[in-house]
C-alpha cells in the first residue's frame, strides 16, 4: 500500500485507528476456547466488529510465536482475513546482521505478505536496509518508544550533534529510505516530543502506540503529530480488544473502536493542514 493509498483510506473512513491484535489465549473469552482455533475466531470477530473504524491492524507477533506452529497458523489466517485496502503491520521488532535481516524481511513480506514490519534500529544501516529492498513494503523503525525503559538509551544526548539518540535515529535513517517506505514509532506517552519528531521527519507517517491501556492522550498526539496527509496511525490494543471478556466482546470492541474513530474524525477536521 502506498502513502497515497493510506491517506485515501484515512480520508474515506475519517480514521487513523490501528487496532492492535495482541491476542492472548489467557485473556480471550472462555466460550471461544472450545473452537478449533480460538485465536483466529477471536481475531475474526474483532476484525468484523472494527473494520469500519480501522485503517490498520497490527498483530503483535510475540503473542503468536509464543504458541509455536499453531500460533503462526492463526497469524496467517488472521492476515488473510484482514480486508483489502487495510494496512497491515507485523509488529515483530526485528533487525540483525544483513543476511539475517533479509530472511526476516522475506518471512513477513513474501511468506506472509504483510505491508510493514516494525524494526529495531540499534544495529544500524546494514540491519535495516534489507527490509527496505522490498517494493511497496514499509519499515516502521522504533524512534521513541512508550515504555519507561526508553529513558535508558533513547533520550541520551549526543553532545557534538546537540540532539538525542532517538532524534539521530530518525534523522540518520532518512538517508536509507524515503517517506514512502519508512515510518517511525513514537509512543503516545511521549506526545511532548512530537513537535521535535515532526521537525526531524515532517513528511513521514508515525505509528503511535500507547493510547488506551498505557494512558497516552489522543488529542495531544493528534494536535502535535498530524501533518498535511495526517501522518499518523494511532494504535490501541488492549483498550479495544479486551473491552469485555464475555459473549459481548466483539460488540464492546466495536464501541471502543467507534469512540476512538469519532474522536479522530473531529481531529482530522481540526488539525489536518
Ligand atoms: O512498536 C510498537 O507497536 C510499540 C512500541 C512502543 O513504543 N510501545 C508499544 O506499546 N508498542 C506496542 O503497541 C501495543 C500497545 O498495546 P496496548 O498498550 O495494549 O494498546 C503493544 O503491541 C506494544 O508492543
Amino acid at each position: 500500500m502506498t502513502r497515497k493509498d493510506l491517506f485515501e483510506q484515512i480520508q474515506s473512513k475519517k480514521s487513523y485507528l490501528c487496532v492492535g491484535l495482541d491476542t492472548d489465549i489467557n485473556k480471550i473469552p472462555k466460550h471461544l476456547l472450545d473452537k478449533e482455533d480460538p485465536i483466529f475466531e477471536f481475531n475474526k470477530a474483532i476484525i468484523d466488529a472494527t473494520k469500519d473504524y480501522a485503517v490498520a491492524y497490527k498483530p503483535n507477533i510475540a503473542f503468536y510465536e509464543a504458541l509455536g506452529a499453531s500460533g503462526w497458523n492463526s497469524l496467517q489466517k488472521t492476515l488473510e482475513y484482514i480486508p483489502e485496502n487495510t494496512f497491515t503491520i507485523s509488529d515483530a521488532k526485528r533487525g540483525d546482521i544483513g543476511n539475517t535481516s533479509s530472511l526476516y524481511a522475506r518471512a513477513f513480506f513474501e511468506n506472509m505478505n504483510f505491508d510493514s514490519v516494525t524494526v529495531a534500529p540499534y544495529m544500524g544501516e546494514d540491519s535495516v536496509k534489507p527490509f527496505l529492498e522490498f517494493k511497496n513494503k514499509w519499515v516502521i523503525l522504533l524512534g521513541v518508544t512508550s515504555n519507561q525503559g526508553s529513558f535508558d538509551f533513547q533520550h541520551l544526548r549526543i553532545k557534538d550533534k546537540n540532539r538525542s539518540l532517538f532524534e539521530e535515529v530518525i534523522i540518520k535513517s532518512q538517508e536509507w529510505g524515503t517517506s514512502d517506505q519508512l515510518m517511525f514509532v513514537v509512543g503516545a506517552t511521549r506526545a511532548d516530543l512530537l513537535e521535535k519528531v515532526r521537525k526531524a521527519a515532517p513528511d513521514h507517517f508515525l505509528l503511535v502506540p500507547g493510547v488506551g491501556a498505557q494512558g497516552g492522550s489522543l488529542e495531544d498526539v493528534s494536535k502535535y503529530g498530524m501533518n498535511d496527509h495526517c501522518g499518523l496511525l494511532v494504535n490501541s490494543s488492549r483498550g479495544i480488544i479486551y473491552s469485555s471478556n464475555g459473549e459481548d466482546f466483539a460488540e464492546k470492541a466495536k464501541e471502543a473502536a467507534k469512540t476512538l474513530q469519532m474522536e479522530m474524525s473531529e481531529y482530522l477536521d481540526k488539525y489536518l493542514g
